[in-house]
């Protein structure tokens, strides 16, 4: 009988309560103090720490006293709780001041995710955290390790939300430029000297103490790194030691080494590390800024042998990591990443729809903004959700959004100012169950020779990541290369200066799904589409996703 309650109560899903207040708090995640946004008075926000199965509810109480707010469970797919994605406009209305808004999901897979405000610029006031599934009971990775870690990666700036999203919505533009620093768990590093224009910096602060990993001689660690940069791409580095990949946004790698890690935002990956080097001092975790020109310094922790004291400085200088422009090493690393043997589904050998998105950087009435097939995306009042599932027709716009771009002449070299873009919130219908291919292409911005990494984020799915190219993508040939055998199931991936990336999903998430880039700020400029699928599918809305626009 005894065995028999513990048996039933270790399958047994769990429903995980977790009740949240966000607020604004004076923080010196850097040394320097700035008003962030924090949960329950922290930022990163607290872990939610889940096993597959079970139920993960969050009562997000808005503390702040004039802004909404909106919070995204970024790789949790949804599966039956569209409305609980928390994304703003797409999803839901914002959660106003003073209300408490719940949300309830499944935690269908395990592995790494994060969570992130998706209301404006919120997230690079500080409002993000993990998330992370543990297997089911007697359910062991295939991978060893003997202590489990996390690292969230972040870019951080000095200036406000507030000042960056108005820069970047103003005739004349004005960018969010480079971060001031890059935080590991919440903690960096800014040079008090050089502050400008007065503020309050404290070095000895312990609040910008650089993180510790301590680590035994001989054992193996699990890191789990997360990015959730606002801008930046990374490149991840403990000092002396290689790395195992072994885990790509929840899902099980083909295990790959590598002696330091690209990771975009949204991204996250497990590696393993053993402490395997000189065991009487300690060593740098460092992590570079790439693809963009590094302004930034150099972020670190210590990764610090047991038992050396955790304060002690490693003897050596800071790694300053591989060069930023370095994009044949960043592609290898992009082709490098396959499914794990044991843990592959291949996808279907055939789409069913192919939609091309050209990704470029064009003035529209004098805004700086960015385009998907000439498309920069507005968010509607009425979120898509209410808006497809209640029939509301003239609340967006219902011309359906380009399938393709004029490849055939378009020249992904030249520099993009003259190109004519429009405004617009028209949406990508997809028929359920159908297979889709969605091809990224990068082009020039509208500085001569200058391309981005754009690192594409999708909402309610994996896809498999089937390939990677440089120049402009063939439809007739290119697709012959594609890795239909071990392709990698992700929820983000890059798409390289002047390169492409094609992703293959299967359209089966009832609901409407923001696919869009990761950098911030280049959502908040346009860089975004939505994907409807099965609208009619949905069970009926939770009455507190509605409230604005027409809803
Ligand atoms: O969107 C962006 O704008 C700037 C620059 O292109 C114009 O100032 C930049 O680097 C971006 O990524």
């Amino acid at each position: 009988m005894l065995l028999l309650i513990f048996f039933s109560s270790s399958i047994e899903a769990k429903t995980r309560y977790h009740k949240w207040e966000i607020t604004y708090q004076l923080k010196s995640p850097d040394c320097f103090q700035k008003l962030a946004i924090t949960i329950n008075g922290s930022t990163p926000g607290p872990t939610i720490d889940a096993q597959q199965g079970d139920t993960v509810v969050v009562a997000v109480k808005n503390g702040l006293f004039t802004e909404n707010i909106a919070i995204h469970w970024h790789g949790i797919r949804q599966l039956g709780t569209p409305w609980s994605d928390g994304t703003e406009g797409v999803t839901q209305c914002p959660i106003i001041p003073g209300e408490t808004f719940i949300y309830s999901f499944v935690v269908d897979r395990p592995g790494t995710y994060i969570y992130h405000a998706h209301y404006g610029m919120q997230r690079s006031a500080g409002l993000y955290g993990l998330i992370r599934v543990a297997l089911p009971q007697g359910e062991v990775e295939p991978f060893k390790y003997d202590s489990d870690q996390s690292l969230i990666l972040n870019d951080w700036w000095h200036k406000s939300a507030f000042e960056q999203s108005v820069g970047l919505s103003s005739i004349p533009f004005a960018w969010v430029n480079e971060p001031d620093s890059i935080l590991i768990n919440g903690r960096g590093r800014f040079n008090c000297s050089l502050v400008q224009g007065g503020g309050t910096c404290n070095s000895t602060n312990p609040d910008c103490a650089p993180y510790v990993i301590t680590a035994v001689p001989g054992r193996t660690y699990r890191l789990r790194i997360a990015s959730i940069t606002s801008l930046s791409a990374f490149n991840f580095q403990i000092e002396g030691h290689n790395m195992t990949v072994v885990e790509a946004d929840g899902h099980f790698v083909k295990p790959f080494v590598v002696e330091s890690l690209y990771i975009y935002s949204g991204e996250t990956y497990s590696v393993l590390v053993k402490a395997d080097q000189d065991p009487s001092r300690n060593y740098w975790a460092a992590v570079n800024v790439v693809s963009r020109q590094p302004k930034t310094p150099t972020g670190f922790a210590i990764f610090n042998y047991y038992p050396n004291h955790p304060k002690k400085n490693p003897p050596t200088v800071l790694p300053i990591g591989p060069h930023w422009n370095d994009t044949t090493g960043r592609l290898n690393q992009d082709m490098s990443v396959k499914a794990h043997p044991n843990y592959n589904h291949p996808p279907p050998k055939t789409a069913d729809r192919l939609i091309l998105l050209l990704n470029t950087q064009n003035k529209i009435g004098g805004h700086t903004r960015w385009a998907v097939n000439q498309v920069s995306f507005t968010l509607p009042h009425t979120p898509y959700l209410i808006a497809l599932k209640d029939r509301l027709r003239n609340v967006f716009n219902q011309k359906p959004a380009p399938d393709t771009y004029d490849y055939k002449t378009y020249d992904i070299y030249q520099n993009t100012s003259n190109q004519n873009a429009t405004y617009s919130n028209s949406i990508y219908r997809l028929k359920f169950n159908s297979t889709v291919d969605v091809v990224l292409q990068n082009a020039n911005t509208m500085t001569s020779n200058n391309s981005e990494t754009h690192p594409w984020h999708l909402h309610g799915h994996d896809f498999w990541v089937v390939g990677h190219g440089v120049g402009k993508f063939d439809p007739e040939k290119d697709p012959n290369g594609y890795n239909l055998v071990d392709p990698i199931e992700k929820n983000t991936v890059a798409v390289q200066p002047y390169g492409w990336t094609t992703i293959r999903f299967r359209a089966d998430n009832p609901g409407a799904w923001a696919f869009h880039c990761h950098i911030e700020s280049h959502f908040f400029m346009g860089m975004g589409v939505v994907f409807e699928e099965g609208v009619d599918k949905v069970g009926k809305l939770p009455k507190n996703i509605k409230g604005c626009g027409a809803s």
